[in-house]
């Protein structure tokens, strides 16, 4: 049962875009109709928006012509296109703006409301269900049960990641139940490591769209587009251009499985309404050769846009965004490549409620583990050395927020808290000496050293007590590093941080093994426990997705408007054991 709320139309007049020709009508009111008092109405009393008295009352409605009632003296008959309204001609533009309530047939293929077989006797009654599903009730806790069963017998587990997004698709609260009650077995179906796979193949197992698509053919109409979800109150966004996916690189728009998996776990970490978030992909194109000639890719055919081009497309975005949604939407910039994260971050920190989460979420997942790596540890943070592979967004976000962390615990100057931090980029140690050829974001690092190549010299050259991976480059901790890294110290912390497990820069078996069992370790995907002696060995996971849930309810409770680096020193701080 549908009602057709004038009011919010007309004072929806950017959204008019035109009337509709006949053929059309024919199709679109089919999921409108005017509010009147049937008893279906009653039935669904509080959804339904009054209409204005004027507007004849409709009652029956098929292939988007409904029956007519008079309101007055409730004589029905004739047929009245919904669209057509009492003053409307064919010149008029309207709007097919719609209150809806879901019922019967289309109330089954609604994921939000659908409650499948767990559908009570009375529900079936009220929204017209019998008949449509077989008798048998069952509580949701069997569904559940079943569900997972069927689950487990997937060997594959992009076969679990398809079954899983089936499911969000078709029956939402069972599909948050059965994760929110068995998120250690479905976290790493849902996002890393099995999202990592279902982005690369995201055009082979597309089946439905999720979430937002902009691409650059919608430059000039992005609020439009924005306008086209169906759900108005988003309090949180998570968005990618797709350039830098975990550390697989450049999926262009395949990247749309990480907001996707990033916001179930809003959902189901962070309590906040799945209908409150809005997953979105801007696609300015990929540069990613495979994906342009594969019959599958789901984006533009073309290389990235870059400069204005690519940042006027983001403006709008952002901008939009704000329009539509108000100050304090919060937007979550995930996996775009380094050069437009930081630029991104910089730009709109200060003008929109923002944070990367690759730059700020995994710094302050990496702050909880080292606070609580100290407690076996001892000593603080002051007394430790820090050395980095990898000096992108991770790498240089974390090493910020440790200074940032040491200089709060000690008083010491930022300045002096950044020389315990030394990071390795892809040419080797960053030292002054190629402080003119660095990218801004690396130029702080830049400490007086003699340029070293290799990691392993570097460990050996620095002797740090922590090793953290932030490379995106898989098995780069060699045994000769993680070896290093154990004569140097009695317990070598060692992080190895890439996305997915793939990337990262060494398994938590190599770490145990190669350190005899001395390393404390943390990846950011997740391993299995690990036997070694008499020991088994619990890796830990430091993964932003133990911040970003609850950092984003904090925000949106707070009704805060801009990020502060405060907000993430406290979560670390607060995430930590
Ligand atoms: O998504 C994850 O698992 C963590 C993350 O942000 C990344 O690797 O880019
Ligand atoms: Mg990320």
């Amino acid at each position: 049962m549908f009602s057709l709320n004038r009011s919010a139309f007309l004072n929806n007049p950017a959204s008019i875009s035109g009337s509709f020709p006949d053929k059309h009508r024919r199709i679109l009111p089919t999921r409108v109709v005017v509010a009147g008092s049937s008893n279906r109405d009653k039935s669904n009393g509080s959804l339904l928006m009054a209409t204005d008295e004027s507007t004849a009352t409709l009652k029956e409605m098929r292939d988007g012509y409904a029956e007519v009632v008079d309101p007055k003296s409730g004589v029905s008959g004739g047929v009245q296109d919904v669209y057509g309204e009492d003053t409307a001609t064919e010149d008029q533009p309207v709007t097919p703006w719609s209150v809806s309530v879901a019922s019967g047939y289309s109330l089954l293929r609604d994921p939000h409301h659908n409650k499948g077989l767990a559908f009570s006797e009375k529900e079936r009654n009220s929204h017209y269900l019998r008949g449509l599903l077989p008798p048998t009730v069952i509580s949701q806790e069997l569904q559940v049960k079943k569900m997972l069963h069927n689950i487990r017998q997937y060997q594959v587990p992009l076969q679990k990641y398809m079954a899983m997004m089936d499911l969000q698709e078709r029956n939402q609260k069972l599909f948050y139940k059965l994760l929110i009650d068995n998120v250690e077995e479905l976290l790493p179906i849902v996002y890393t490591p099995t999202v990592g796979e279902a982005c690369q193949k995201y055009g082979s197992i597309y089946s439905r769209p999720q979430g937002v698509f902009i691409s650059l053919k919608d430059k000039g109409k992005v609020l439009e587009v924005l306008r086209n979800w169906p759900e108005k109150n988003i309090q949180v966004i998570v968005v990618t251009d797709g350039e830098r996916i975990l550390g697989l690189g450049d999926l262009g728009c395949h990247g749309m499985g990480i907001p996707v998996g990033k916001l179930s776990l809003y959902t189901a970490l962070g309590g906040i309404r799945p209908s409150a978030c809005l997953p979105v992909t801007i696609d300015v194109g990929t540069n990613n050769e495979k994906l342009l000639d594969d019959e599958f890719y789901i984006g533009l055919r073309q290389k990235r846009a870059i400069g204005q081009e690519y940042a006027e497309l983001l403006h709008e975005f952002m901008t939009a965004v704000k329009q539509n949604y108000g100050e304090r939407i919060l937007i979550q910039f995930e996996d775009f490549a380094n050069h437009n994260a930081f630029d991104l971050l910089e730009k709109y920190g200060t003008t929109h409620l923002v944070f990367n989460d690759d730059i700020q979420g995994t710094a302050s997942v990496v702050l909880a583990g080292l606070i609580s790596a100290m407690k076996f540890l001892g000593g603080s943070l002051a007394d430790q050395r820090f050395l980095f592979l990898g000096a992108g967004e991770a790498g240089t976000g974390i090493a910020e927020l440790i200074a940032l962390e040491i200089s709060k615990q000690t008083n010491m100057p930022l300045e002096e808290t950044r020389k315990k931090i030394w990071l390795v980029d892809s040419k080797g140690l960053i030292v002054s000496s190629r402080l003119e050829s660095l990218q801004h974001f690396k130029k702080p690092w830049a400490h007086e050293h003699e340029p070293v190549k290799e990691l392993v010299d570097a460990v050996n050259a620095i002797k740090p007590t922590i090793l953290i991976g932030t490379s995106g480059q898989g098995r780069t901790f060699t045994k000769e590093v993680v070896e290093a890294m154990a004569s140097l110290n009695e317990k070598p912390i060692i992080f190895s941080l890439s996305n997915p497990t793939s990337q990262s820069e060494c398994t938590a078996e190599e770490a145990y093994t190669w350190s005899q069992g001395r390393a404390i370790f943390a990846s950011g995907s997740p391993f299995d426990p690990f036997e070694y002696g008499d020991n088994v060995f619990v890796p830990g996971q430091a993964n932003n997705a133990y911040i970003f849930p609850g950092l984003g309810l904090g925000l949106i409770m707070s009704g805060a408007i801009r990020v502060h680096d405060d907000m993430l020193l406290a979560a670390g701080e607060s995430t930590s054991f």
